[in-house]
């Protein structure tokens, strides 16, 4: 097992007060965390976000994606529900790191997408993976998730990491005039489930048939 708990605090924001909980990856050195709020142990499903680290998103307010946005509603929703965790993982870029992925914006600039421009990089279109959520789970005691995500691969990856996905939430939010090409392109390379994506015949989905399948 390459995750090792390491310690936990309070976190105050101004959508409640969670928990902040840190881990390592004494395999890469990574520094993941997972923020949770009420009685996760229970054994209940649990609301739940995977999600993946965004500088420019997350902290640098940037529009050319839905991150920040993402982040924030998964935050409010755990609140509200009174109930849930965030797993913030640091798989920067889809697995390529921040300079990477300037670099991939760079060649988005001049017109590619967001998928041909990780394989003119030399990567492929997603390099993440999520082998790390199992563990900081079940250090929490969770093992069933309603899953706040639109991304099929991450539903699947995470079932075939043995944690139960009750439930995928869909989590549609954010979109604007400089990310809509990056959400067609998600929608329609990468499968993401988007309802108000613009491309035809894709499939739309709030409670995945597929989910915890
Ligand atoms: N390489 C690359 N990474 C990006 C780009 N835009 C956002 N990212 C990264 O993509 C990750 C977020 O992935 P998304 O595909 O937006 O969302 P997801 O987490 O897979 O799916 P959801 O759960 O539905 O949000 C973060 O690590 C971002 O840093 C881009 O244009 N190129
Ligand atoms: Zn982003």
């Amino acid at each position: 097992m390459s995750i090792r708990y390491i310690a936990s605090s309070k976190l105050p924001t101004p959508f409640g007060e969670f928990t902040m909980h840190g881990f390592e990856d004494t395999e890469t050195g990574k520094e993941h965390v997972a923020l949770s709020m009420g009685d996760i142990g229970n054994g209940e499903p649990v609301l739940a976000r995977a999600h993946s680290e965004c500088l420019t998103g997350d902290a640098l307010f940037s529009l050319r994606c839905d991150c920040g946005f993402q982040l924030e509603e998964a935050l409010r929703s755990v609140s509200v529900a009174g109930r849930g965790v965030v797993l913030y993982l640091r798989q920067e870029g889809r697995g390529i790191g921040l300079l990477n992925k300037i670099r991939a914006y760079n060649l988005q600039d001049q017109g590619a997408d967001t998928v041909e421009a990780n394989e003119r990089l030399g990567f492929g279109a997603d390099m993440r993976n999520y082998s790390m959520c199992q563990p900081m789970l079940a250090h929490l005691g969770v093992s069933a998730i309603r899953l706040m995500t639109n991304n099929p691969r991450k539903v699947k990856a995470l079932s075939d990491a043995g944690v139960t996905v009750a439930e995928r939430v869909a989590l549609e939010v954010g979109r604007n005039p400089h990310n809509r090409g990056y959400l067609d392109t998600k929608a329609s390379k990468l499968g993401h489930y988007l309802q108000q994506t613009g491309q035809p015949g894709v499939a739309i989905s709030h409670q995945d048939d597929e989910a915890g399948a």
